[in-house]
């Protein structure tokens, strides 16, 4: 069953068009993840998914409904964490906790779903003197209050330390583990790479792929690294010419060549026939992060 269908979305803010034909399904108890450089047009597409925003064209459906034209029954199965959410300072968690809950007529439950998210020690705590965690763990409640079937999460763990961010991974495992399906924003590849069971990047308001982490990696031109530190020097021009080679660099006295299988093959080659032995050899795959700065042009760290 599909969760989410997005067909030739279209989106301008006046003349400026920032979603241009965008399309996508999620499958139900899938985790799939939207990727983009700032500006891309991520929050739009996700904003018109939960009907915060009007499509100028094509067709929205979340669990079969229209969240402009269904806008009580999309509420019903969708739970929405945004980028940048904010409540009162001097609101409570467990405060914040009864508002949401007020709005659906079967919540889940407030005390299991506080215990699970790690809010119980802060049931009292208001909102301006929680941690940057806290407030993530909070918001992700707050998203999962109405039982939803599928949750979007904007952003989830920018601004959060390392070790916030992997106990907000865990969380959105859990989610996921619980039946819920998942739209996830986010700039971080390797966040993407670890969650996701499928991706969309998103660049200049369209789609740029569509694929698994792994898909989107084999994709990649530039799909190998050879490292070596070489005991006798190879002519770099001999390297360039190696089939497939994207670039060759000098990186901390190592050299680099990026490319294919084809280059590893050849680059084995060549060492043979030149009796050039290369210390430390190290042969890598491209990562997520080469992978979105082919397809964009764009690096995102
Ligand atoms: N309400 C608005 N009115 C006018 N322009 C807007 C509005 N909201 C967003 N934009 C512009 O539309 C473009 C796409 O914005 P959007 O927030 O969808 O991108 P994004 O991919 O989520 O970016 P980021 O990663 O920076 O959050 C941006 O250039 C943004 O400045």
């Amino acid at each position: 069953m599909t969760a989410i269908e997005v067909q030739g979305l279209h989106k301008a803010y006046g003349d400026r068009k920032v979603v241009d034909g965008v399309s996508f399904d999620v499958g139900e108890g899938e985790i799939f993840g939207i990727l983009g450089p700032n500006g891309a047009g991520k929050t739009t597409t996700v904003e018109c998914v939960a009907g915060l925003r009007t499509p100028d064209e094509g067709l929205v459906r979340v669990c079969g409904y229209d969240p402009v034209a269904q806008r009580a029954e999309v509420t019903r199965v969708l739970g929405v964490q945004l980028q940048e959410s904010e409540l009162q300072a001097k609101l409570t968690v467990r405060e914040a906790l009864d508002l949401y809950a007020s709005f659906y007529e079967r919540p889940a439950d407030r005390q299991e779903l506080a215990e699970r998210l790690g809010l119980l020690p802060h049931l009292r705590t208001r909102f301006g003197k929680l941690s940057g965690g806290q407030k993530q763990r909070l918001f992700i409640a707050l998203a999962l209050i109405g039982n939803p079937r599928v949750v979007v999460l904007d952003e989830l763990t920018t601004g959060l330390d390392p070790r916030a961010r992997r106990e907000a991974w865990s969380l959105v495992e859990s989610v996921r583990a619980g039946g819920v399906t998942v739209l996830l924003v986010t700039h971080f590849m390797e966040e993407a790479q670890r969650l996701c069971d499928r991706i969309a990047v998103i660049d200049r308001g369209r789609v740029a792929a569509l694929d698994t982490p792994d898909g989107l990696i084999g994709r990649s031109s530039t799909a190998k690294e050879i490292s070596f530190a070489a005991r006798t020097p190879l002519d770099p021009a001999d390297l360039r010419a190696l089939p497939g080679a994207a670039g060759v660099e000098t990186r901390e006295g190592r050299t680099v060549v990026h490319g294919t299988d084809e280059t590893v093959d050849a680059f084995v080659s060549l060492l043979a026939r030149r009796g050039v032995t290369a210390g430390q050899l190290r042969v890598s795959d491209a990562t997520l992060d080469d992978a979105f700065l082919d397809l964009t042009g764009a690096d995102l760290r």
